[in-house]
């Protein structure tokens, strides 16, 4: 089935020549989630950026296509691009203290892209903000409405930000470890409320993480990124039954909490990686024979 998002052979580099992403693709279909997984630096959150358009200047894509809903987003001037990103996708960031702006309060910041992008009347996108915060199950919305970021907890942030993502009806969300700056156990309650809201809604979910507890918790299927590359897509059950790749073998390996969704993963060893890294090139070889 071809993905509501398809990545084709995508490849980033640094500017000055080094590979970031080497020929990566995958697909998230309608409605489903998709776990992106593996070691920091592997190249997920690039991935998520080359979707999103926002690759930091240091990078380019020199080659490959993304399909966003049946267009290939390479195709398009690169107005037009934002346009339909901005129509169909949305981001839960990493960190929700950096992602607000300290300086303005929250109702703003919920409505502006429902007012400046989507064109919307500023009472029909308060009212929506109003019905989101609710939907995420924040006391009193129309107070928060007029907090500042700093006035509120972590966790409070993360669901402003995911009230966000959402508050456009995106058919597309990207989430980037959003868990990772908060404590256990709010990680474990923002967990939950997005694969809550995911199913409400139907949205198409890229669930970026190096945790395959979350991973098994909350996709359908996975990608694993080994230093910039795909080395396995898989079905959720499929893979933790029997992993194909050495690397993500040895990934679960190093995971015996996997079904603890608070549960992170353990480094795996110099020696196990690189071991790995030499059967990873024996694999490939044999794939590219
Ligand atoms: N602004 C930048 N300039 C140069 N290189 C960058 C930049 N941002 C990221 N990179 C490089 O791109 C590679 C992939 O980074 P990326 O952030 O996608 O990894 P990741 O798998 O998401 O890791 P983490 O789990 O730590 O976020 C890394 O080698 C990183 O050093």
């Amino acid at each position: 089935m071809t993905g509501f998002l398809s990545i084709r052979n995508l490849t980033v580099r640094l500017k000055n020549g080094a590979s970031i992403l080497r020929s990566v693709s995958l697909e998230v279909s309608a409605g489903q989630v998709h776990g992106l997984v593996g070691e920091s630096g592997a190249g997920k959150s690039m991935i998520g950026k080359a979707v999103l358009g926002t690759l930091p200047r240091a990078l380019e894509v020199t080659g490959g296509e993304i399909w966003l809903d049946g267009t290939n987003l390479m195709a398009l001037s690169a107005t037009e691009r934002r346009r339909r990103i901005g129509a169909t996708a949305a981001l839960i960031p990493q960190d929700p203290l950096t992602a607000l702006n300290p300086s303005k309060r929250i109702g703003p910041q919920i409505t502006r892209r429902l007012v400046d992008i989507l064109g919307w009347s500023r009472k029909d996108a308060e009212a929506r903000a109003l019905e989101l915060l609710a939907e995420v199950h924040i006391p009193d919305p129309a107070r928060v409405m007029r907090n500042y970021p700093h006035e509120l907890s972590g966790g409070m942030r993360q669901r402003i930000l995911i009230a966000s993502a959402f508050a456009a009806e995106p058919k597309l969300i990207i989430a980037d470890e959003p868990t990772t700056a908060l404590d256990v156990t709010v990680q474990r309650q923002i967990i939950r409320l997005i694969a809550d809201m995911q199913a409400r809604h139907g949205t198409a979910l890229l669930f970026v993480t190096h945790d395959l507890g979350v991973v098994s918790k909350v996709c359908d299927t996975l990608s694993v990124l080994y230093a910039g590359k795909v080395v396995e897509d898989a079905r959720m059950h499929r893979f933790f039954m029997r992993p194909i790749h050495p690397y993500s073998a040895a990934l679960l390996a190093a995971t015996p909490t996997y079904t603890d969704p608070t549960g992170s993963l353990s480094p795996v060893s110099s020696e196990v990686i690189a071991a790995v890294e030499a059967e990873v090139a024996q694999h490939d070889a044999r794939r590219a024979r």
